[in-house]
């Protein structure tokens, strides 16, 4: 893992959006297609507010959270509307939404299907993530009902219910995120970072951030 410390978040989330772009602006040279996970919560935001105004190819690029709650669009609590109010909009609108929630009342029912409409963008070529302070990344939490499938199986998605989660979840698996070409996590805090030390002698059942913590870049800032 390697971490890269910023003076402040601010300048972190430009950079960041920076090397976004830069990653995808690579991989469309060489591939007529490129893809982009991302988190929802609350950190993500400016990043998204500087990555959509980008000059790239965005018509070529998909975009897909890393992990959704299960909830419609109309929620507050919903990470699509998130990524359409700040991230697939300017320039970005152009891109493709490739959606991890359909109307169904729980996650299973649309398990199989969401998963196979994520075939073209895999394996990801950039994968942002986030992370809670207890340690969860994507939607994959301590203690969540399946979290040795999200872990180590071979599924893309996983259905999630977690103590630390008010509503059902449904979440990249850490296979698909480790497959991705690169892999960046970023955080905010002191107690973030505090976390982040803990995990990395943790193991990936008692800090899931710890599965995909290895060839990853951690971004930090104090605030
Ligand atoms: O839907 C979500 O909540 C996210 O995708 C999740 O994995 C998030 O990245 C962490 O919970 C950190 O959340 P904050 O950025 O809000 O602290």
């Amino acid at each position: 893992m390697k971490l890269v410390e910023y003076p402040d978040a601010e300048m972190m989330m430009m950079d960041l959006a920076d090397k976004l772009a830069s990653e995808l602006s690579s991989a469309l040279r060489a591939n007529d297609t490129a893809s982009l996970a991302v988190p929802g919560g609350t950190t993500p935001g400016p990043i998204f507010d500087s990555l959509c105004a980008v000059d790239l190819d965005w018509a070529r690029v998909q975009v897909m959270l890393t992990d959704e709650r299960w909830v419609p669009e109309t929620s507050e609590r919903s990470n699509t509307r998130l990524l359409r109010e700040r991230l697939l909009t300017d320039r970005a609108a152009a891109a493709t939404y490739l959606p991890l929630y359909a109307d169904a009342p729980t996650p299973e029912e649309k398990l199989a299907e969401l998963a196979a409409s994520l075939s073209p963008a895999l394996p990801l070529t950039v994968a942002l993530l986030g992370m809670g302070a207890d340690m969860h990344t994507a939607s994959i939490f301590p203690g969540a009902d399946q979290l040795d499938l999200a872990l180590q199986g071979s599924d893309r998605l996983v259905a999630m219910r977690a103590p630390g989660a008010p509503e059902p979840r449904i979440t990249l698996s850490a296979t698909v995120l480790n497959a991705a070409m690169s892999r960046h996590i970023v955080i905010v805090g002191g107690e973030k970072r505090a976390a982040l030390e803990r995990a990395r002698h943790l193991s990936p059942q008692e800090a899931p951030v710890a599965a995909v913590l290895n060839g990853a870049t951690v971004h930090w800032a104090e605030a």
